[in-house]
């Protein structure tokens, strides 16, 4: 069943269990996310917030569980067709191609997204004016960038790809203060315009002070915490976070 109607979960896991050999890094973990909502996924390091996005999107096999996309069980298939269907992922680390420029990389982007090459400039041009800064700079190599910019064209590479659920894995990680603003606005207008989020974040506050309607709190693998972002305080996230140590 599809969700045409907007009202159901457009990614539906249930029971996911990823592992690395005999060491179980998460267990059984369930989340739904929505249409024009963002959920935060926080907790210490270690806690398995990336072992769990890289198996929602497949990065890495699930030993148990489903993994639903607007209603259809994508568990079983590679990363790439589950991008094809809507479903990606920005990597920690800012993961672009180093040695191809900023052009290239975001077409990379819209041809896994299966954009059609005689809708590639369209594309390209709403990308450069959603990222002003990407378009100054689209003949440059990535790696020739700021880490802010490689952030910036992570994110833009992935929504290249039409995602209707995006899955974000730590992005202001060692960006400047005024790049992990851009990046928060780049996600809230994502948000905005119905896209389904689930944010890897430390930054605690900036989770709780308006980017996230739902925060989930990861501990050795599993759910510790999990409710609206409205009824939650920093300390108690915090404490939730710091318990274990
Ligand atoms: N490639 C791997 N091989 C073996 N064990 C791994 C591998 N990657 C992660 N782990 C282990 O899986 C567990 C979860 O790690 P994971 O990276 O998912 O946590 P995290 O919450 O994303 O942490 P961080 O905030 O440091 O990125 C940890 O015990 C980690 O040591």
């Amino acid at each position: 069943m599809t969700n045409t109607t907007g009202t159901g979960p457009l990614l539906d896991a249930t029971g996911i269990r990823v592992a690395y050999g005999d060491l179980v890094a998460v267990w059984e973990v369930s989340l739904r996310l929505h249409a024009g909502s963002i959920t935060a996924l926080v907790g210490r390091n270690g806690a398995g917030k990336t072992t769990l996005i890289n198996g929602l999107c497949g990065l890495l096999p699930v030993k148990a569980g489903t993994v639903l996309l607007d209603g259809r069980d994508v568990t079983a298939l590679p990363a790439w067709s589950r991008v094809a269907l809507g479903l990606t992922v920005v990597q920690e680390g800012k993961r672009v191609f180093r040695e191809l420029t900023v052009r290239d990389n975001l077409v990379l982007g819209l041809r896994g997204g299966g954009v059609k090459r005689a809708d590639r400039e369209d594309e390209l041009a709403r990308l450069y004016e959603r990222f002003p800064i990407l378009g100054e700079c689209r003949r440059q190599r990535a790696a020739d960038l700021s880490g802010g910019q490689q952030q910036m064209l992570a994110i833009a590479t992935a929504l290249a790809t039409k995602p209707r659920v995006l899955l974000v894995d730590e992005p202001s990680s060692g960006l400047a203060p005024v790049f992990v603003d851009l990046v928060f606005e780049a996600l809230s207008a994502l948000r905005d315009e119905g896209l389904a989020i689930l944010l890897v974040e430390q930054l605690v506050d900036e989770v709780l002070g308006g980017i996230a309607e739902e925060v989930i709190v990861l501990e050795r693998g599993r759910v510790a915490l999990r409710d609206r972002a409205a009824n939650l305080a920093v300390e108690d996230v915090a404490a939730s976070i710091y318990s274990s140590l």
